[in-house]
């Protein structure tokens, strides 16, 4: 029993959290050892050795710094990770105790643990310097506090720096007026639009447009059932990926 890997969750009551927990209950190896949410004093956090937070953009640094304070791996899902944001947990690491496990305490940021979501926005990178025109279409659940989602942005963003890389300028676009904002938000110049629809979980489309012809990226989330086993595979992998890291696919040999 010793040799598991204790394992706490804050955000425990909401829809990611309350799973997590049930996965992490059924999984081989690891052991449920603190259940947080609102108001909860996260203390030693039940002596856990990694912790997966699930809550809300502007609660998630506070929360992650106590964790990396205290020598906790934490696997972050929560959105709203600005490269600012990310600049301040790099430094707070660096300062780090030792791990509860031994060695340096990891970090994982994942804006997507589902693996499709992971594929397509690789796929989506690989896309990108072959078309002149790209959008994001980014498709929720009415319930959903921010937008756009955390991997529309990071979709946005790969896809931006594989354009630059590649020497492509500004995707055309000939709008002079849009009092309401119908051309979506702009993220690194990439159009970005979100929709919030009853009945949806987390989908998303990357359109990439050249002369003839459009290539459509497609990632469907039907069930938080599909973030469960990249969830897992961040509570394994931590320990094994000191400092920060971005992105799920770090630990599934998508370098
Ligand atoms: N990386 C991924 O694959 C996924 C990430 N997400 C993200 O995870 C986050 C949570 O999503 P949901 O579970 O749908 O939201 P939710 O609203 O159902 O759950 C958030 C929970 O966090 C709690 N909370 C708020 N402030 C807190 C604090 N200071 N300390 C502890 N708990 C606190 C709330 O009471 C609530 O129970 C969002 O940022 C969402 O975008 C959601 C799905 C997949
Ligand atoms: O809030 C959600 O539901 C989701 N949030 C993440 C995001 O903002 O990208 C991941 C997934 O899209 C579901």
């Amino acid at each position: 029993m010793t040799d598991q890997l204790a394992v706490a969750v804050v955000g425990a009551s909401g829809r990611m959290g309350s799973q997590a927990c049930a996965a992490v209950e059924a999984a081989d190896g690891l052991r449920l050892v603190g259940r947080y949410d609102v108001g909860d004093e996260l203390g030693d956090l039940g002596g856990a050795d990694v912790v997966v937070e699930l809550t809300v953009p502007d609660a998630s640094p506070d929360n992650v710094a106590h964790c990396v304070a205290r020598g906790v791996h934490c696997v972050v899902g929560t959105t709203g990770w600005t490269p600012e944001r990310l600049a301040r947990l790099e430094e707070r690491l660096a300062q780090a105790p030792s791990a509860r496990t031994g060695g340096p305490v990891g970090v994982l940021v994942a804006p997507n643990f589902a693996i499709g979501a992971i594929l397509m926005m690789r796929f989506a990178q690989t896309a990108a310097r072959f078309y002149e025109s790209v959008e994001v279409v980014e498709l929720h659940h009415p319930q959903k506090v921010d937008a756009p989602s955390g991997t529309a942005a990071r979709t946005a963003s790969l896809v931006a720096a594989a354009r630059a890389e590649a020497g492509l300028g500004d995707v055309p676009d000939a709008t002079t007026r849009d009092e309401l904002g119908a051309r979506g938000a702009l993220v690194d110049g990439i159009p970005v639009h979100s929709v919030r629809l009853r009945g949806l979980v987390a989908h998303q489309e990357v359109l990439l447009g050249g002369v003839g012809e459009m290539l459509t990226i497609r990632h469907d989330s039907f069930d938080r059932e599909s973030f469960m086993p990249g969830v897992l595979a961040g509570v394994r992998g931590v320990a094994d990926h000191p400092g920060l890291t971005v992105g799920l696919e770090h630990y599934l040999g998508l370098d």
